[in-house]
Order: C-alpha cells, then structure tokens, then sequence
C-alpha cells in the first residue's frame, strides 16, 4: 500500500494533460467560472478610458492655487456643474475657475485636481464662489487616465481559472466572450443493494437512503464540472460492468466516481469489474483512515476512475483529497495549501496511518484554531455536520495541545 503523497504523484502523473488541452471551447461569460483560460487576455485600452473625479467636489487648475501668508482665502467662481456621464466640454477658460463635479465624472481638460465639497465655505451672498483654505496637492482626488489598466496589461492569464472576481475585469472591458479549456465531464455511480435514493424515511427494513450524492453533484456544481449522475447500480456485478462498459465507450474524457463496493467483501466488485475490462488500476488502497480502500484507475488516458469507500465520511475524503486535487491538477492549478492552525487539545489515540480526522477550526486572538471531534468513524455524519474541515495529521505529526496542524475546510471554495 501507498502513502497518500505518494497516491497524489501516481494521479498526476498519470494525466496527460494534452489530452485536455486539444479541445478548447469558447464560453459565454456568464458561464465561465471556475473554468481554464486558454489565452492571454491582454487589455486592449486605458482604464480608467479618462480622468475622472474621485470625489464629490470642485475641479480646478492647481496652479491657480495661492497659498498665501496673510490669510487670504482660495477664492473661485463656479462656471459648471458636471455630474457622471454629462458630455464636458473641452473650453478652456483661464481664470481663477472651478467646475462643481460629482464622483466618477469626467474632469474637463486642463482641471487637474479637485477639493472635496466638505473642504470647501460657500459665499451666500456670492453664491457662484467657493472659498478654501485646505492645502491641496497636485491631482489630489483625481483618477488619472490608465491608472487602473493600461494598453496591454493583463485581464487574465493563460491556464488561469476563472474566478467571480474576474467578472469584474472582463466586464470593465465590456467582454463577452473567453476561449476555455474543455472541462473533463464527471460520472457518479453509487452502489450497493441497501442503498435508496427516494428519501424514505421508513427505517422498518433493511435499506439506509443515499447521503452521498446530493452532496457530490453540489460539490461539482460549485466548482461548475458538469456531472451527470448514474443512479444507484445494485451489487450485481453484469448491472455495474454494463454502466462502466458504456461509459468508457464514449468518444470524450471523462472521469467516473463511484462510492461503495471497493474493499474486500463478497459484494465488492468494483475491482474485479474494472480488471475485465482492462482498465488500468493504478493504485487499490492507500495508507490513510478514513478511506483506506480507495482506487484509482485508468483507461487509455482518457477515461480515469476514482472508485471511493462507501462509508460517507470516507467518500466525502476520497472527493475532498483525491478528485478535487485531480480536478484541480488538469485545470492547471497548484496544490492546495493547508490552514495552519493551532491544536486545542492532546490528540492520544494511537495511529499507524496519516489522518483525516474531522475537526472545527475558529479564530480566536488573531490566530486559528482547531478542535479534534470525539466521533471519527467514518459512518458517523453527525460529529461531520457539527465540524468545519479536516485536521491531516500525518504519522510523523506530534498531536500535542499547542501544535499546529494542517486544516483544510470541508468545502474549499
Ligand atoms: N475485511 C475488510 N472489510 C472492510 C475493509 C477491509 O479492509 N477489510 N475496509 C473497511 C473500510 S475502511 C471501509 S471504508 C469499508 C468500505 O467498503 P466499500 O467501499 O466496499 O463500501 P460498502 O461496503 O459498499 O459500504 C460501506 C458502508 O457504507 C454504507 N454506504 C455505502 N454507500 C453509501 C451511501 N451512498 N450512502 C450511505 N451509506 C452508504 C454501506 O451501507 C456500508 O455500511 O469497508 C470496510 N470493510
Ligand atoms: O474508509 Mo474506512 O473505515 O477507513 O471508513
């Protein structure tokens, strides 16, 4: 059996990310995230495309400002009024002029700084005067032309996953479309005679209904992979081969997940399901609780398989710390990097594998912290519903109060 880094390098090397690479799609931005750049998207103008007021307040030519020693004021006549979106004018009128303008309005030529309306006395007997005494400072409470995006500057890089925060640059530029990568398309079968997907809640016999996979298709929704669910396929193994035997048929690059039917028992087929159908199994089994049983497998580089324990809690491993790495690792993207954070309490029992153990982590002081939960086996939901992320504490971790371990959020986005 391997260790669990070692799984993560027998995945990634197993992917030949080329494959990915020859199908670009062209994607609509409002459907873009979480999706891979395909090109360098370079700005194709100034942003902002003028100078504009930061403020509420009187634009003027700053050379006009006297600073005197007497105590004589600033004083200026008001010419215009000009509010966002107004045409300006380009007259130049020299003189000790202002122009009244609102926050994000264009500022007329040669005007080069403003003073804010609250810096500012009003003459009521002069009403077209302001009056000031504030030392202003060249371009104070301008925006300056491209000071936000010059010609050229990058929107979004090539093989970068587009996030909700990107909508805010591509939609500055008024963009439409991005060329993507092509997203693998994602299977989940779940197996097992006992297990029903109708919600019944009559417990009177001898099924259990499916926790899983309400969980798994929202989880590849929010990272928008598109996932088709296959049902539940019984323990009946010419049922399973079938589903698997047409999913690898298909002419695409998939990745198919199932739950269950993985370990040792007389119902566990998974393997030998895939061993008649020549599919490459990787790795069966890895050294970590929960989720031990785990596989990984491959056919032809195009169809992959992740065939998780059924236990939820082990499932939800197998998704959290092998799929979404993997998804991760073809849309370009770096490993995760853990929260570090401090252990609450001695962590005793005794361990001979790496950890997942279910954990709640809080801030506190200016510092993280994570509490260990008492009920870890991997078929309790309860203790899982109650905790926030998941302590790795590997062998070679010491486990004192006062530790810091790595924590990694249950849902990672
Ligand atoms: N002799 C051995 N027995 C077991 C071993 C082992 O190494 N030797 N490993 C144990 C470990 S660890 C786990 S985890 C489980 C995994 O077993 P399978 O992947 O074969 O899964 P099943 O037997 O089908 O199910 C296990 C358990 O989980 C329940 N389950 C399954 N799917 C769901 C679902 N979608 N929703 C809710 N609950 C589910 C199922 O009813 C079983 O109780 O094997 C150990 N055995
Ligand atoms: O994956 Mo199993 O018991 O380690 O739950």
């Amino acid at each position: 059996m391997i260790s669990y880094f070692s799984s993560l390098s027998f995945i990634f090397n197993n992917i030949i990310k080329s494959v990915f690479l020859k199908k670009i799609g062209i994607c609509k931005l409002d459907c873009c995230v979480f999706e891979v750049s395909y090109f360098d998207c370079f700005s194709f103008k100034n942003i902002p495309n003028y100078n504009t007021s930061a403020m509420d307040g009187y634009a003027l030519v700053f050379s006009k400002i006297r600073y005197n020693f007497d105590f004589v004021y600033n004083r200026f006549f008001i010419i215009d009024l000009i509010k966002a979106g107004d045409f300006t004018s380009s007259v130049f009128f020299d003189g000790d002029y202002v122009v009244e303008i609102m926050t994000g309005a264009r500022i007329p030529e040669f005007f080069d700084t403003v003073v804010r309306l609250e810096d500012v006395s009003l003459d009521f007997n002069n009403p077209f005067e302001i009056v000031f005494e504030k030392v202003l400072f060249f371009g104070e409470n301008v925006r300056i032309f491209g000071d936000d995006f010059k010609i050229g500057s990058f929107i979004i890089r090539k093989g970068s996953i587009f996030e909700l925060k990107n909508y805010v640059s591509t939609s500055t530029f008024g963009l439409k479309n991005l060329f993507f990568l092509s997203k693998i398309k994602v299977y989940l079968i779940c197996t097992g005679n006992e297990i029903i997907d109708s919600f019944n809640l009559d417990y009177n016999n001898n099924f259990i209904n499916n926790s899983l996979y309400t969980y798994f298709l929202s989880f590849f929704k929010r990272i928008s992979i598109d996932v088709s669910y296959y049902g539940i396929s019984l323990d009946l193994k010419n049922d399973l081969k079938f589903k698997i035997y047409n999913l690898i048929n298909k002419d695409e690059i998939s990745l198919i997940v199932t739950t269950g039917a993985v370990s040792k028992g007389k119902a566990d087929i998974i393997p030998s399901i895939l061993s008649e159908l020549n599919i490459d199994i990787i790795f069966h089994g890895v050294f970590i609780k929960p989720g031990k049983p785990i596989l990984f497998a491959n056919y032809l580089n195009k169809h992959y398989f992740f065939c998780l324990p059924g236990n939820p809690i082990s499932s939800i491993i197998g998704l959290r710390f092998f799929v979404y790495p993997f998804i991760r690792y073809i849309m370009g993207d770096v490993l995760e990097s853990p929260l570090k954070a401090f252990l609450e309490e001695d962590y005793v029992l005794k361990r001979t594998v790496d950890l997942f153990l279910k954990s709640f982590v809080f801030f506190y002081k200016n510092n993280f912290h994570v509490r260990i939960m008492e009920d870890q086996q991997s078929f309790k939901v309860k203790s899982f519903v109650e905790s926030n992320s998941f302590v790795f504490l590997r062998l070679c971790d010491s486990s004192k109060k006062g530790d810091v371990l790595n924590v990694y959020f249950y849902e990672p986005f």
